[in-house]
């Protein structure tokens, strides 16, 4: 056997196959071999020791064993395409980009969106779909070990395996909490999606991993790429720095001076991105970088790029394949450049679309009340959309007052009988604090997530039985600081109620002993 044709077969060995030579009707039944590998299907001598398994020739790795099937004429991922569109066009637009163009923004100045071929999608049905995505779960199999790209038909379609920089992100932990639901909320069917635990610690890894890997292959293609550019509040630079450090392409991050946490601020600077710390806010920081990203051949990795969504929006389709391809009723986002609520509606809809479930669930954007743009204009029965000047936040990360995916944002709330919800600075850091002390450990983000929650269930309108998911979008670890504050009591106007401070005791057995007693008596 060739070495090609020895890799296409271990590759086989390893995963569902598509059979590539036979096309499916919709209502065929999904057509789907599991290959067993070479030594299983050569039977064995028991007594006999068991053969050293080869997955691939020993001069060949992952990447290259995936980059042979792709090239191959076989390659199942030649009947999908996908392109740029002006965002929420007429039908009768015929205005479209091929993705291997450098371009952010329409003609007219509009967003842009990836549209996929849904007539080729389409020629395999829901259940196909279910059974490929669940297939590639908890396999090392490049680059389906990802749970961005064990949905690659629906990522990017055409890009060769190769050119794809992946830490393995997605697939991450769908927490039942159990007792933040019973104790706080008297709910039993309420989940935490942990987005942020993930290589970079935010769910920004998910969009990163195809922008970069589109980049990678601009690059080779001789696009004048030289560089990857974003501004951000710390999440975006991490994830952007790391991939494009995995990739050895240069980055170059916009930071908004003293107003990121130093853990945020030291994942740029380790990966050896260039950074610049700019005497403004994110919004003044994201105005720059779309103007030097206009003059210099620098690529813009912000989520006004929407190749990023691509990616964020697989946490949409992991939650469903999370729950068994069954919908929850309610899905909880914190929004501030309003990219990933889109994202998950865009997930939600296109599993919907393409027959893997059918309804989705009810989307709420959740904002601090310090920086919520979106909230005014909802109140406002989206009257007309104004900017607001960001205030301080402990969920700094959504500083921003005027968010580039705006159109986005409404139409998946539009369009997902959605709702918006604000938290004050006391109530996300209550939130987070009774979080954290049902075992989680969650960012300020998440409990402004958490605190539209407790609102819309206290309303009524989130009912005890409803099955509802909080999306969590960062690791507590980043947000120590703002833990040590509310702890300490050390926060300005802030009664702290769930503070839980160490005690200082001298170092003898009697000072141990008597707070000990205290403490026991008071928790018996
Ligand atoms: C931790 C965290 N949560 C939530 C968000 C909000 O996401 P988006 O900007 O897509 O609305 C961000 C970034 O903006 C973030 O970094
Ligand atoms: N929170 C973000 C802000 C920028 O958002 P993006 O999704 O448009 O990159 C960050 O971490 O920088």
């Amino acid at each position: 056997m060739s070495s090609a044709a020895y890799s296409v077969a271990v590759f086989q060995s390893s995963s569902f196959h598509v059979n590539p030579g036979k096309p499916h009707g919709r209502r065929c039944r999904p057509n789907l071999t599991l290959i067993r590998s070479s030594s299983a299907a050569a039977g064995s001598d028991s007594a006999a020791p068991p053969p050293t398994k080869h997955r691939r020739p020993a001069d060949q790795n992952i990447r290259q064993e995936a980059h042979l099937l792709h090239t191959s004429s076989a390659s199942p991922d030649r009947r999908f395409s996908a392109k740029y569109v002006p965002f929420n066009a007429a039908p009768s637009c015929t205005e479209f980009y091929s993705l291997d163009e450098i371009v952010y923004r329409s003609q007219s100045g509009g967003l842009l969106d990836v549209v996929h071929d849904l007539d080729a999608l389409r020629r395999f049905d829901g259940a196909y779909w279910r059974a490929l995505f669940d297939s590639r779960v908890g396999r090392t199999t490049w680059p389906y070990g990802s749970g961005v790209w064990s949905k690659k038909e629906w990522v990017l379609p055409e890009i060769d395996p190769d050119d794809i920089v992946s830490a393995f992100e997605g697939n991450s932990n769908l927490f039942w909490a159990e007792r933040f639901g019973k104790q706080f909320l008297g709910m039993s069917d309420l989940w935490v999606k942990h987005c942020g635990i993930s290589h970079t610690g935010s769910f920004k890894d998910l969009g990163m991993t195809v922008l970069v890997s589109q980049v990678n292959r601009l690059r080779r293609l001789g696009k004048p790429v030289v560089g990857v550019g974003c501004a951000s509040t710390g999440d975006t630079s991490a994830a952007l720095s790391a991939y494009c450090a995995s990739a050895g392409i240069p980055s170059i991050v916009f930071l908004p001076a003293n107003k990121i946490s130093i853990a945020q601020l030291v994942q740029p600077i380790a990966n050896g991105a260039f950074v610049l710390s700019i005497d403004t806010d994110f919004d003044g920081c994201m105005q720059l970088i779309r103007e030097v990203t206009a003059e210099l051949p620098i690529y813009l990795a912000n989520s006004l790029n929407s190749l990023r969504l691509e990616g964020q929006k697989t946490a949409a389709i992991e939650i469903l394949q999370q729950f068994d391809w069954e919908v929850p009723d309610w899905v909880i986002v914190p929004g501030g450049n309003l990219g990933n609520i889109y994202a998950f509606y865009k997930g939600f809809h296109m599993c919907k679309e393409l027959g893997l479930v059918d309804r989705i669930p009810r989307l709420v954007c959740a904002q601090a009340a310090n920086a919520n743009p979106l909230y005014l204009y909802y109140k406002s029965g989206w009257g007309k959309f104004k900017p607001v000047k960001a205030n301080m936040t402990f969920a700094s990360a959504i500083q921003i007052g005027d968010p580039v995916s705006i159109d986005r944002a409404v139409y998946a709330l539009k369009n997902s009988n959605g709702i918006v919800e604000e938290a004050t600075e006391e109530e996300l850091m209550d939130a987070t604090a009774q979080a954290d002390s049902t075992g989680m450990f969650i960012c300020p983000h998440t409990g402004v997530a958490l605190t539209a929650l407790i609102k819309l269930r206290n309303s009524g309108i989130i009912g005890p039985n409803d099955r509802t998911v909080v999306v969590s979008t960062a690791h507590g670890l980043k947000f120590t600081q703002s833990k040590i504050d509310y702890h300490s009591g050390n926060i300005a106007d802030m009664a702290c109620r769930f503070a839980n401070p160490p005690v200082q005791v001298k170092a003898d057995f009697g000072s141990v002993m008597d707070v000990l007693k205290k403490y026991l008596s008071k928790s018996s």
